[in-house]
């Protein structure tokens, strides 16, 4: 039995009709306004106008290929600065995602990642990788490990870098399979990081060649683990910062939001210098992103910049995931 937030900060328990409703809310065609996820996070939720962002994509408003606009003022890498005054630090709380029971007054305490719109408490000091071992690769999601540790699940298009983000995190070379040729991951694979929580590797989605059969297969499977996982704490959505906002991305922050799946957002491949960036600077794909997320979204969702490459980012996603462990196991 795990506790669950409810609407009002009660505290529900799961029982098999909660897990079963996420699956009848499309059909139902309404949202409850409660998180069933089994954590006491309290995540930014989707709000009614769900498909607002794609939309905007296929109507023609806002182009994939077009540069995006800027969603704010305030420049990515440099938010220290923003927390020097009391107007300021209304302009930075915009928009950042805060650890639960915090308040605004003890903002000026917490540290906001570099790169992210992230503050963390004082206390994420023991969140790095000591240990980490490949456990199992499961075809179905009735055989993922059941001992209920705490699991971040990596999702995201082909090719976008999830198995070298985990390759990273844990500091090792071959650890996840990667490939230059997308769809290399087709299982579920889970890896438990100092012997108390996972992170699991799904398989991509939105490769072109992948006949029909195989990309419902993905859906079934992969959003099924979504739903029946009690361990969830968080999908952390993967995104390609080098080329502009894709609508397959936002239709998959959607249908997280509409199901009340935690979601983070985790921009990859932050290192591409400009010439090998599709659409211009990459600031400006990551805040393209960010604006068209925020049409389905009432609260920003975390976000975060990363590199497998250079390795930027990772001891701040690091220090996030620690943050939601705490919460998620409190
Ligand atoms: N420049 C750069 N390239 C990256 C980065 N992360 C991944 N790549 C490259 O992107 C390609 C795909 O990486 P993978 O980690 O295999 O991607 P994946 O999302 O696991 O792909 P699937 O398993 O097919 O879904 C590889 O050629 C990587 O070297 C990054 O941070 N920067
Ligand atoms: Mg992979």
């Amino acid at each position: 039995m795990h506790r669950l937030a409810g609407p009002s900060g009660g505290v529900l328990q799961i029982s098999k009709l909660d897990k079963l409703l996420p699956l009848l809310w499309p059909s139902l065609g309404r949202y409850p306004s409660h998180s069933f996820r089994p954590c006491l996070i309290t995540f930014p939720q989707c709000n009614a106008n769900i498909t607002s962002s794609t939309k905007a994509i296929s109507k023609g408003k806002v182009s994939p290929l077009q540069k995006p606009d800027i969603i704010t003022e305030e420049p990515i890498t440099d938010l220290k600065k923003s927390l020097s005054g009391d107007k300021a630090q209304l302009n930075a709380l915009k928009d950042a995602f805060v650890p639960p029971t915090v308040s605004p007054a003890d903002l000026p305490s917490l540290r906001r990642l570099q790169g992210s719109n992230i503050f963390v408490a004082p206390n994420a000091v023991d969140y790095r990788v000591k240990q980490s071992a490949f456990v199992q690769a499961s075809t179905r999601v009735s055989d993922c490990p059941k001992d209920g540790l705490p699991e971040f699940a990596f999702v995201g298009r082909s090719n976008v870098g999830k198995s070298s983000l985990i390759n990273a995190l844990v500091q090792k070379k071959e650890f996840a399979e990667t490939s230059k040729k997308p769809g290399k991951t087709q299982v579920i694979n889970h890896y438990l990081i100092n012997k108390s929580w996972y992170l699991v590797d799904l398989p991509g989605y939105g490769f072109a060649n992948v006949p029909t059969d195989i990309r419902s297969t993905w859906n079934t499977f992969t959003k099924g683990y979504f739903l029946r996982s009690d361990s969830l704490v968080c999908v952390l959505l993967l995104v390609d910062a080098s080329i502009p906002p894709q609508a397959i991305d936002l239709d998959c922050a959607d249908w997280l939001g509409r199901n009340r799946v935690p979601l983070t957002v985790v921009f990859t491949k932050c290192d591409k210098t400009r010439k090998k960036v599709d659409g211009g600077k990459l600031e400006d794909n990551v805040r393209g992103f960010l604006r068209l997320l925020k049409k389905s979204y009432d609260q920003m969702p975390p976000w975060i910049m990363t590199s497998a490459v250079t390795n930027n980012g990772r001891d701040e996603l690091l220090q996030h995931l620690y943050t939601l462990r705490t919460y998620w196991s409190e």
